[in-house]
């Protein structure tokens, strides 16, 4: 456990648009060199959350602190420790990869070396490409090689690899990987469940502006409102499935009356749900049950 205060805060954030509340009171926290991920169907309230601890909307309440600042006073120093990914490589159309990360890095204090974050993004054959070159796939990578050149200690990624190709997808996976491994706190939000259960350490769950549930991919499955699955090939060789909270006393019985004809359980699993499972099954109820880890 880290004895760091955590790198994002927040409490009861709400945000309402007019008469819409899009966002209705939400704690959560992320732990420095935590991936977090913020998984929810449009309109959950996302993208709203994320840009208020981006500074770049304002809240209606609550109280967020952002590396111990408070992002709604855009102050300097934490434009400088957060790294954000946004479309800044449609400002270098005219010069090359290298060149637009070289330029990029002499606005901050301490940058990373060029070299290094070209090699963390995926770009080095790139490099000396023009920027108005690029694929859209390279020039996302372009944008986010711009949101590490001045060695963040925080990274925003909302929605980092829609439009990749798969391969594109994997190499991305990796930087995020890299990013953990130096230390890096990332925030990420995103629509693939897989890449939040590939990825984040912690994700939480949202909808209608709340959230449903927190806690690591796999433990999320534990709670309550999910079921574990059985499966196992009976006496005559056919597949049988059930769900059931808790296994204990079906495998129990499918033991005990197995062991009784002297034989064995073949292909008995149990598996937990999915993340996708979890997900599908908090985002469809209309007034779904809160779980937590
Ligand atoms: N500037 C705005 N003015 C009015 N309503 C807004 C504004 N921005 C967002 N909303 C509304 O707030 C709610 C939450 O939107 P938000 O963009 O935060 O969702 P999201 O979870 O990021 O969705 P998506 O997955 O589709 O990107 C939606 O109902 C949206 O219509």
């Amino acid at each position: 456990m880290s004895t760091a205060a955590p790198a994002i805060e927040v409490s009861d954030l709400r945000k309402s648009y007019g008469t819409h509340e899009a966002v209705r009171g939400i704690d959560f926290a992320v732990e420095r060199g935590e991936v977090f991920g913020l998984l929810g169907p449009n309109g959950a309230g996302k993208t709203t959350t994320v840009e208020i601890l981006e500074g770049y909307r304002e809240r209606t309440g609550g109280d967020v602190s952002v590396l111990g600042l408070d992002p709604g006073q855009r102050s300097r120093e934490l434009r400088e420790r957060v790294g954000i990914v946004l479309q800044s490589s449609g400002m270098y159309r005219f010069v090359t990869c290298r060149e637009a990360v070289a330029h990029w890095a002499s606005m901050y204090p301490s940058p990373r070396d060029v070299d290094e974050v070209i090699a963390l993004a995926g770009l080095q054959e790139k490099q000396d490409s023009y920027v108005r070159a690029l694929s859209g796939g390279q020039a996302r990578r372009l944008d986010f090689a711009l949101a590490l050149i001045g060695d963040p200690e925080l990274i925003f990624l909302d929605e980092p690899t829609t439009g990749f190709d798969p391969a594109a997808r994997r190499q991305a996976w990796d930087t995020i990987r890299s990013l953990r491994d130096l230390g890096k706190t990332v925030l990420l939000t995103t629509h693939y469940l897989d890449e939040a259960q590939a990825l984040a350490d912690r994700v939480a769950i949202i909808k209608d502006g709340r959230i449903l549930a927190i806690g690591s991919p796999g433990e999320l499955g534990v709670g309550s409102a999910t079921r574990v699955r059985v499966s196992w090939r009976d006496e005559h060789g056919a597949v049988q499935e059930r769900e059931c909270t808790d296994p204990t006393q079906l495998v129990h019985d499918l033991t005990g009356d197995a062991l009784a004809r002297g034989e064995s359980v073949t292909d008995l699993t149990i598996t937990r749900p999915s993340l996708e499972d979890v997900y599908l099954e908090l985002t469809a109820a209309d007034e779904p049950e809160v779980a937590g880890v």
